[in-house]
């Protein structure tokens, strides 16, 4: 499990993380979300004992980050943003060289080496200096790292930066692996990551929480929920036929693609009774869906009003 309470961090005059709780139960893997600068990365380092929080407290199964450090790392593995330091080191070295960090021994020592070498496809690899690694495979060895004592707590800052999509969906089957068992935090500029892998997300924007919720949730905020779009032969056509139903509060048509889109009044539900007017009216339907929301406009919503200037304390 891991907790937060009223985290918060100054750095001079600028606020960077701002009263920040939330708890993260065994088996969740919860999504961070927030535009640059909003302060995922120095949260997640000061859940992981990388930095001291200005106020507030961060515990770890149950261990505080600050008053029991050893406890509390033992329990958690960390990939920080960007490559590995160390890079000078061959893969095989720096994984050993974590192994020795983390007491790693004998039998279980070769096991858990073989295993994160093997999940992570670093064996074409080990014996390359980290540095000469292309971004994907550094990134590799950084989840490799963090996964090499099989830790009940993961912190992963954009696991999927600078992989190409393959290693992406890779990288997303193995977090939803580890999910099982682990208590998981992933900060994550990719919205479709939070459905891939998230079952819950945090979104902040200038140290602050503005929204806890699953997914779903989110996307049921969004004006596209229950929405319906169209791509038809006759635009105007259909455009004209989606008028008539009684329960459509607006109709929009992205002047890229032609797609129509019909908004229904709040709380309504449209799709069969746009499905039948079309089909009364023989309208010629390419494609035909109904909207869960969209999560990037709803990301936009919540995060849009706060810029970056606004975080400075009043002198
Ligand atoms: N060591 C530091 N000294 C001063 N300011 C810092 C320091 N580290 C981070 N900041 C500032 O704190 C704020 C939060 O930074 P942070 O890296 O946590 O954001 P982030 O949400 O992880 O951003 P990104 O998505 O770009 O990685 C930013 O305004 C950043 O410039």
């Amino acid at each position: 499990m891991i907790e937060t309470r009223q985290l918060s961090k100054r750095y001079g005059d600028l606020v960077a993380v701002d009263g920040i709780s939330f708890t993260v139960e065994p088996g969740q893997v919860l999504g961070f979300l927030g535009p640059n600068g909003a302060g995922k990365s120095t949260t997640m380092k000061m859940i992981a004992g990388f930095l001291a929080p200005t106020s507030g407290s961060a515990s770890v199964c149950g261990f505080d980050v600050e008053k029991q450090p050893l406890e509390a790392r033992r329990a958690l593995g960390y990939l920080p943003e960007g490559a590995p330091s160390y890079g000078e080191m061959t893969v095989r070295e720096f994984l050993a060289f974590i192994a020795d960090v983390r007491a790693l021994k004998g039998e279980l020592r070769h096991r858990r080496l073989d295993d994160v070498i093997g999940r992570l496809h670093l064996e074409r690899v080990v014996e390359q200096p980290i540095e000469t690694l292309s971004k994907g495979f550094k990134r590799r060895v950084g989840i490799a790292q963090a996964i090499l004592h099989d830790p009940k707590v993961l912190i992963l800052d954009e696991p999927t930066d600078g992989l190409d999509p393959n290693q992406k969906h890779e990288v997303r089957g193995l977090i939803n692996d580890m999910a099982r068992d682990k208590t998981i935090i992933v900060s994550t500029h990719i919205l479709e990551e939070v459905h891939a892998v998230c079952d819950r997300a945090v979104i902040i924007a200038a140290g602050k929480v503005l929204a806890d919720a699953k997914p779903a949730e989110l996307e049921a905020r969004s004006r596209y929920h229950q929405a319906v779009s169209l791509t038809a032969v006759d635009v105007n056509a259909a455009r004209e036929a989606l008028a008539r139903v009684a329960d459509v509060a607006a109709i929009e048509v992205d002047p890229q693609d032609g797609r129509v889109t019909a908004f229904p009044k709040p709380g309504r539900a449209i799709f069969t009774e746009v499905s039948d007017v079309l089909k009364a009216q023989n309208i010629v339907v390419r494609e035909l869906a109904l909207e869960g929301g969209r999560l990037d406009e709803v990301f936009r919503t919540i995060t849009g009003g706060v810029a970056t200037g606004e975080r400075r304390t009043q002198a």
